[in-house]
């Protein structure tokens, strides 16, 4: 792992400078964080509805904890230095004090951002019908508690706003204006239909706007040429490989429980030289023979 002094924020911020737009990919976990980073991304995210379906096998339905988020920031900050974007989902607690806990810990535990909502604590998925949301003021005052928490000037806090769906475009930008006065300094606008209103949250609110490119939802999956065109900074594919990764385990079971083999899947698989190798197990092998050589 390549050593950086700089702070996870400030990489961030740094990555979002030097990339139009940004592309955010989501890593499930450590070993995916790896990948990322193989494939040549500048920064990831931890998906909420990851760490839900992934890590506890239940919905994205504010059901998860703190802890357990940070369980899968911390192993992921432990191997990879990219800027990690992470998902608080309302916060973790109606208090500023609970949103306060959220962003120490996650500045503590490795992470660059954070993204926040304005759904109710009993959220839902972003693309999935029927969301509630809390009042502008309620959002502001989840921000103002969010930046004032802040032990690191550089971390980044995001403000999402699941407006459009509930009260529509109008408040939608307002929230997003509102968000940015009290000290966010991103926008992510969730569950967007149109390409060209990216560019109203952008001019709206002179601040790095991103785009939720996830699979299955209400948002077309636009390019990232269409995106830098409508001024958007960011571009997220939370979920892409996991879902990939769990179409594969599928049919995996599926072949071995229905041929009595896998000798038909083998070649979907990683190989074990490949898994060593993004792992860098040898380097690690080589380490522990040398203390062994050196004890006898
Ligand atoms: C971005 C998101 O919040 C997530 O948890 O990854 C989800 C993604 C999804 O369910 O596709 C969301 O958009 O609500
Ligand atoms: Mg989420």
């Amino acid at each position: 792992m390549s050593l950086n002094k700089s702070t996870p924020g400030q990489r961030f911020r740094d990555a979002v400078a030097s990339e139009h737009p940004l592309q955010v990919v989501g890593a499930i976990n450590a070993n995916h964080a790896l990948l990322a980073k193989r494939a040549g991304f500048k920064a990831i995210y931890l998906s909420g509805g990851g760490v839900a379906a992934g890590s506890l096998g239940v919905p994205d339905l504010g059901i998860t904890g703190l802890d357990d988020v940070l369980t899968d920031v911390r192993r992921i900050t432990d191997v990879c230095d990219l800027p990690l974007l992470v998902d608080v989902d309302t916060g973790f607690g109606s208090s500023a004090f609970n949103v306060a806990r959220t962003v120490k810990s996650m500045i503590k535990f490795g992470a660059a951002a954070i993204h926040i909502e304005d759904q109710v604590g009993a959220k839902r998925c972003g693309h999935r019908p029927n969301k509630e949301i809390v009042t502008q003021q309620e959002m502001v005052d989840r921000i103002k508690a969010a930046v004032d928490a802040r032990t690191d000037d550089s971390f980044v806090i995001m403000a999402r706003t699941d407006a459009l769906a509930v009260e529509g475009l109008e408040s939608a930008l307002d929230r997003a204006a509102a968000c940015i006065e009290a000290g966010a300094d991103m926008v992510f606008p969730e569950a967007i239909t149109e390409l060209e209103m990216y560019k109203l949250f952008a001019s709206r609110v002179k601040a790095p706007i991103l785009a939720n490119i996830t699979e299955f939802g209400a948002t077309p999956l636009y390019t990232t040429e269409q995106l830098a065109a409508a001024d958007v900074s960011l571009v997220l594919y939370p979920l892409s490989a996991f879902r990939a990764m769990n179409k594969a385990a599928e049919n995996v079971y599926t072949a071995i429980r229905r041929d009595g083999t896998q000798q038909n899947v083998i070649d979907t698989m990683q190989t074990r030289m490949e898994l060593y190798d993004r792992i860098d197990y040898h380097t690690f092998e080589q380490k522990l023979d040398a203390l062994f050589a050196a004890k006898k």
